[in-house]
């Protein structure tokens, strides 16, 4: 993030953008958007997000296309946060941990996304694989999506929201990490002013920018004076721009400079 800025670009092989980049819905296809992101993007910026569904949706063939590209991702230089929104009981979230979390894994990325709404204690393997693996978890607190406000704003017996729970619970895992830990936030960056304290001592993932509606000119208003951490996420908003390589680094590289513009004032 230091030596490329915080942009996070999503991999979500949406079928509409398959077709619009005029490729068929099927692994082929997949394979061929796949790497024309990973050749576009992953030696400039600083972390690749792959959406796990949309290699999910195609079976082993898809999981096969979605490890090469974690791999020469990595390669390239790009940190990967694989988004599988992972959440079980503590004894399954283990092989969780070992599917995402251990270097001897096809899939072993830099973090991944987790729900903690089993109990925070429940996402402890992970947590625990993290730390040891020199790799980080981003854990859901305030999602994007106007549906999450439901169980996400409710609150808990202690008065706070659960959010702010599990916020608070993520602040306690990386306090004293330096320059921060190895547990991150998931907070949309279409929120508005996000409520919650957000001084987490960790990253802080932002989606919702691009095709949901916010913009980089939204990151200081949701953060407020956490907006250093953040890691703005975006991904149809750049991948409509494909399959034209010079098309995808251009976008990419606007959402950077707005982003530096939002976060440092100018
Ligand atoms: O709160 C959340 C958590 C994750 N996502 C994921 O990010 C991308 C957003 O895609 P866009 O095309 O930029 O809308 C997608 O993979 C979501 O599953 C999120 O949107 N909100």
């Amino acid at each position: 993030m230091d030596t490329r800025g915080p942009l996070c670009v999503g991999i979500d092989p949406h079928a509409s953008l398959l077709s619009a980049w005029g490729l068929g819905d099927d692994v082929k296809g997949l394979e061929t958007f796949t790497r024309t992101v990973v050749e576009a993007l992953a030696d400039r910026v600083a972390v690749l997000k792959p959406q796990s569904a949309f290699f999910e949706r195609f079976g082993s063939r898809g999981i096969a296309v979605l490890e090469k590209a974690v791999e020469e991702a990595r390669a390239a230089g790009a940190l990967v946060l694989m988004d599988a929104k992972r959440g079980d009981i503590g004894s399954t979230m283990g092989a969780y941990a070992q599917t995402y979390l251990h270097k001897d894994s096809p899939l072993f990325s830099d973090a991944v996304t987790v729900s903690p709404y089993l109990g925070f204690g429940s996402l402890r393997p992970a947590l625990d694989a993290a730390v040891i693996n020199g790799c980080g978890v981003f854990v859901l607190a305030l999602t994007s999506n106007p549906e999450g406000a439901e169980v996400q704003r409710a609150t808990a017996a202690s008065g706070r929201s659960l959010a702010q729970l599990m916020l608070d619970h993520m602040a306690a895992e990386n306090e004293g990490a330096e320059p921060l830990g190895s547990v991150g936030a998931v907070v949309g960056a279409t929120l508005g002013d996000a409520g919650v304290d957000l001084a987490i001592n960790g990253p802080l993932l932002a989606p919702g920018i691009g095709a949901q509606g916010a913009t980089p000119a939204d990151l200081p208003k949701v953060f407020g004076a956490a907006v250093g951490n953040v890691v703005p996420s975006v991904s149809r908003g750049v991948l409509r721009f494909g399959p034209d390589v010079t098309g995808l680094r251009e976008s990419a590289s606007r959402f950077a400079d707005e982003v530096r513009a939002a976060v440092s004032g100018r």
